[in-house]
């Protein structure tokens, strides 16, 4: 909130702050390497459409596309597609440890769906009800942004009948749509059941709201529906995650922090 103030006070931040710096150096590094081999004909990355728009843009006063508004989005795109998904795959496999019959019955569908050598792709899914079920029941129980990004209110309106000044700071609550016992039968127990019909097809659901919603809605959903049910799909057809030798105690409880993450945790990956 006061990038001047915070850079100058100490504290853990300072730690944050330095890694922010290597981030942007390494995004500063790519983006001369570019300029350096020109913007191409046929514009290759995000980079080279963003040198170009710069370029364009270039009479315009008010433009906000520079370098370092470059620098930030990129930066942006690391930080908020990253951690996200890598923290939903981590909680993933402590549910299947926790609930080997579910990761039984994944195993089970994609055993009987896909041939061994196939690689999979996210059209698959259509294929596979119960494992694209699980990885939605993994998204919802996890619920780990749990508080999205704070609005402030342009002019005074109305929320649901609740007056609210211009001005006013508004928090959406993700857990209340993930959790919201209206919504979901069991909504503190991990049940994939949460997204099949009676006869196993997979329904979507209205108060899935994991990337939120709206115009700010998370920029990256569909990349991160892609990575999950790509990835986890392969993670279980290759493994069988187990706890290790002597381990009985399961902790599901989160990790409070900028996500909700799960305590460190050790299982076996046994081939399968
Ligand atoms: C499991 C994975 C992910 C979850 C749960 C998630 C969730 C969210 C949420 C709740 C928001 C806030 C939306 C709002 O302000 O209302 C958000 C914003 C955003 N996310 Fe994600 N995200 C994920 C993955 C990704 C990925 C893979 C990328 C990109 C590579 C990404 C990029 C962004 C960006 C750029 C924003 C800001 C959008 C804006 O303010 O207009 N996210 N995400």
């Amino acid at each position: 909130i006061f990038p001047w103030l915070m850079s100058r006070l100490p504290g853990p931040h300072k730690k944050a702050l330095a890694c922010y710096d290597v981030l942007s150096d390494f995004t500063r590094r790519e983006i001369r390497m570019h300029t350096e081999r020109g913007i191409p004909e046929e514009l290759q990355d995000f980079i080279d459409f963003y040198l170009d728009h710069i370029e364009k843009s270039k009479d315009e006063p008010k433009s906000t596309y520079n370098e370092d508004n470059m620098i930030y989005s990129i930066n942006d795109l690391f930080l908020g597609g990253s951690e996200t998904s890598s923290t939903t795959l981590n909680w993933g496999l402590l549910y299947m440890v926790a609930n080997p019959d579910i990761q039984e019955k994944v195993q089970k569908e994609l055993d009987a769906v896909l041939g061994p050598s196939k690689l999979i792709c996210y059209e698959d899914r259509k294929e596979l009800p119960y494992t694209n079920a699980v990885v939605h029941e993994i998204q919802r129980f996890s619920n780990i942004i749990s508080v999205g990004m704070p609005r402030v209110c342009v002019r005074n309106t109305t929320m649901l009948g609740f007056p609210l000044k211009k001005g006013t700071i508004v928090l959406p609550n993700i857990a209340s749509s993930l959790y919201d016992p209206e919504q979901w039968e069991t909504p503190r127990q991990f049940n994939p059941g949460h997204f099949l019909d009676k006869d196993g097809n997979f329904v979507a659901q209205e108060a899935f709201l994991p990337f939120s919603i709206g115009h700010r809605v998370c920029l990256g959903e569909h990349l991160a529906r892609t990575e999950l049910f790509i990835f986890f799909a392969n993670l279980l057809r290759a493994f069988t995650f187990r706890l290790p030798e002597g381990v009985t105690e399961i902790n599901t409880e989160p990790i409070q922090g900028g996500t909700l993450q799960p305590h460190p945790y050790r299982v076996c990956a046994i081939p399968r």
